[in-house]
Parts: C-alpha cells; structure tokens; sequence
C-alpha cells in the first residue's frame, strides 16, 4: 500500500520574525516540551535537518531499521548492545523540518492527529531554555589513567593467548558542562568545525542527549544505487606540518585496519556477493585526527537481492570490529566482562533512513560522542588493541579522540 504524501503546515503568523535557525530552536523547544523524542543533524555536505516523532512509543522498534526504498522514514538511533536500558530506537519522521527550506514544516501521515497541537506550539512565544531530555541511567563509571591501563594490559593477554585477534577497548569520561552550555549552539560549532563529520544531537526521555560528530561511515545506500561502508581504524595526531598524504603508519595500525577490512569482506562474503569496488587504505582527515580508510561500494545493480542488501549487510556489520573486535563475538564478550562500564550508544549508529528520498539512508558509528547530563557531558572514546599495543600511547589515543568532542565545551 502506498505511503500517503506528508503533508505541509504553515508556519504561524508569531514565528514571521524567526529565522531559519530561531525556527529550528523553537521547533525543538515545542518537541522536548511536549515529551518528544528529536533529532538533529547535519550530513557531510549537506544542510541541517530536524526531526521529531510523535510519541517515544513509536520510537521503540527493538530492530535495526531496514534499508530499502519501502521501510518507514526516520532517524535510526541504534545502541552498542541492544538492551532494556539501551533499546534499539527508531525515531519516525512526523515532523520534519530543514534550515534550508524555513518556510514549512512537513507532517507524516501518522502525525496528522497532532497537526493542532503542533500548530498550537509553533504559535506560543519561543522559549529561551530548552528542556533537553535525560537518561535515567546511573552515571557510567570514568577509568583512571590506571584503569584503563589494566583494561589494555588485559586486551593484550587476551590476544597474545588467542582468545581474541583483535578487541577495541574504550572508557567514558566525566566533565562539568560550561556555564550557559547551549547544545544547539554546540551542534552549530560542531558543525562548522568539522565539515566532512556527521554531527548529530538526539533526545529522547529516559534515553537521553547525545551529541557527536562522526568520521565513519556503517552503512549507505545512496540516491545512485549505491551501497557503501568503510573500514576505518589506525589513528595518529594530525601534524601542523605534515600532509596527511605524507603520513607514515606503523605495522600496528596497518594490521588494524585491514583486519576491519578482511571482517567487511566477510560480511559480503556471507551474503555470496563477489562484485564490489575496494579503494584504499588511504589516510584520512578526522577533525585533528588521521585514520587509515578503505571504501567499499557496491552498485546494487549488480545484486540478486538488491532491496534487502543494505539491510542484511547493517545486520552483520555493528558492530563492526573497528569499535567491538574479531572474532565478533569473543571480542563482544572480552568487553562484557573486563571493559567495566556501559557504552550505551557510544559505538552503536545513528542516522537518517528514507528521509531525504526512499531509498536513500545513511548510517554512522556513534563515534566522537557525548552524552549530555544536566550538569556534566560524559565523553567516550575507544582504541583498537593488538599485540604491540602500549597502555600510555592508548590513553593518550583515547584523550585525542574526546578532544574532538570536548573542544565544543568552553
Ligand atoms: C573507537 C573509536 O574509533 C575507532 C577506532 C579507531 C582506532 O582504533 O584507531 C579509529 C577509528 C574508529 O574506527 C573512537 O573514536 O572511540
């Protein structure tokens, strides 16, 4: 049965003054006032865009989405491990609005019941406080340099006596938020400071605030037909006076990566799909970082099952062993019994499916990420262990990474 057209809703006579970000504000306002779930966020190359649903019910799926031009549109919001206090969320596109085009809002089929409600909150006078939405989990515990120490010194056991090829362990730290610390603000800094990064802000009640701006790609199907992920993994500091073409990886980092290569190539290989384009590793820019990237795509033209590829492929891949490890699931449970604290949605994905058009969906890891707290962000950030890994140069690979995040908190 066809999807009955979205519809348009003008914006009232009180918000002629606003301009495209103000009316952005005050749609969020509207949203996390009236107990929605929202999401914000801004694609590499392409404008900001919100978007609420309509009630936190419809946002509970308890699956991944599906990738084909025919599943629901809305925001994917997927944690590390799929749980009661982590579940699996699908933010429905009800309301959906894009700064480029301030003029109107668009209304799902579904949400036509709410269109007085939304109308009656466009016309109440903007709020300067927004009520963003809090999780209701306890605080997850920060590691010590010391900690984490051990956490890695235990990583390299577990390799050195095979249990594990290769695990990616990760801490969470605490930081006092900024007085006056405006998320939206922050979104918008993020946003102009990392232009080829996937920056996001999500709120659900009982769920949580995150905010994050990604480097890496899980899963895309593109307007082309295109399918497309990357391997990205290895990380070094990028040097004022080095080019990124010029960068030198140890033996480490290029082991690391090309075992996230090999585990996406099984991932195909499991689906019995041979025709695919590999380009790379190259080095890549991530804020101040520089990773080792390889990109595969695939032209779903050349598919038996060209519609459920993207969905079978985002199934096997998260989490992918650039923030779990390999083998999948002894790397899983390494970090179940030693990595100490709950990773919520710090390395699970997030992002829009069908949104911009049917069959066009762009999943990211959860990487470079906050969560935010009425007092306090707490910042995540992992490393990739093997065998030659030294427990001082991993923190310090953990510091630069939250730098990323942490650079919005002043
Ligand atoms: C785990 C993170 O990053 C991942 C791990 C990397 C590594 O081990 O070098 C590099 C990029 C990401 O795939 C993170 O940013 O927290």
């Amino acid at each position: 049965m066809p999807v009955p057209e979205p519809r348009l809703l003008a914006w009232p006579p009180a918000a002629s003054g606003l301009d495209a970000w103000a009316r952005l504000r005050h749609l969020a306002a509207g949203a996390l006032r009236t107990g929605r779930p929202l999401a914000i966020w801004r694609e590499p190359g392409a404008t900001t865009r919100l978007l609420v649903a309509r009630s936190l019910e419809a946002t509970y799926t308890g699956l991944p989405p599906a990738l084909d031009d025919r599943a629901p549109a809305g925001f994917a919001f997927f944690p590390f491990r799929d749980s009661d206090h982590n579940p699996a969320l699908f933010l429905p596109a009800d309301v959906q609005y894009d700064v480029a085009e301030p003029a109107a809002l668009s209304i799902s089929w579904a949400a036509r019941e709410l269109v007085p409600n939304i109308a009656a909150w466009l016309a109440l006078p903007p709020l300067p406080e927004l009520a963003w939405h809090y999780s209701t989990q306890p605080a997850p515990a920060a590691a010590t340099e010391a900690q984490y120490t051990q956490l890695v010194r235990t990583g390299v056991a577990a390799i050195e006596a095979r249990a594990v090829v290769k695990v990616v362990s990760s801490r969470a730290a605490r930081r006092l938020l900024p007085a006056g610390f405006d998320p939206l603000a922050a979104f918008q800094e993020l946003s102009q400071r990392y232009e080829r990064a996937f920056v996001s802000l999500v709120s659900v009640p009982g769920v949580g605030t995150w905010l994050g701006a990604s480097p890496e790609v899980l899963a895309e199907v593109t307007a082309g037909g295109l399918f497309h992920t990357m391997a990205l993994a290895g990380t070094q500091p990028l040097l004022p006076d080095v080019r990124p073409q010029d960068a030198i990886w140890r033996q480490k980092e290029i082991e690391e990566q090309a075992l996230v290569s090999r585990y996406i190539v099984n991932c195909f290989k499991q689906l019995r799909l041979r025709e695919y384009q590999e380009t790379g590793p190259r080095t890549t820019v991530a804020g101040q970082l520089l990773h080792l990237r390889t990109d595969f795509e695939v032209d779903l033209k050349n598919v038996p099952t060209p519609a459920s590829l993207g969905t079978d492929m985002l199934r096997l891949l998260h989490p992918t062993s650039a923030v779990g490890g390999m083998p999948r699931v002894a790397a899983l449970e390494f970090l179940r019994q030693h990595e100490g604290y709950d990773r919520a949605y710090y390395s699970g994905f997030l992002g829009p499916v069908n949104v911009a058009a049917p069959g066009v969906a762009r999943l990211f890891v959860n990487l470079r990420c906050l969560q935010l707290r009425a007092t306090e962000a707490i910042l995540y950030a992992g490393t990739g262990l093997t065998v030659d890994s030294d427990p001082a140069r991993e923190w310090q690979e953990t510091e630069y990474k939250m730098q990323t995040i942490a650079a919005i908190l002043h």
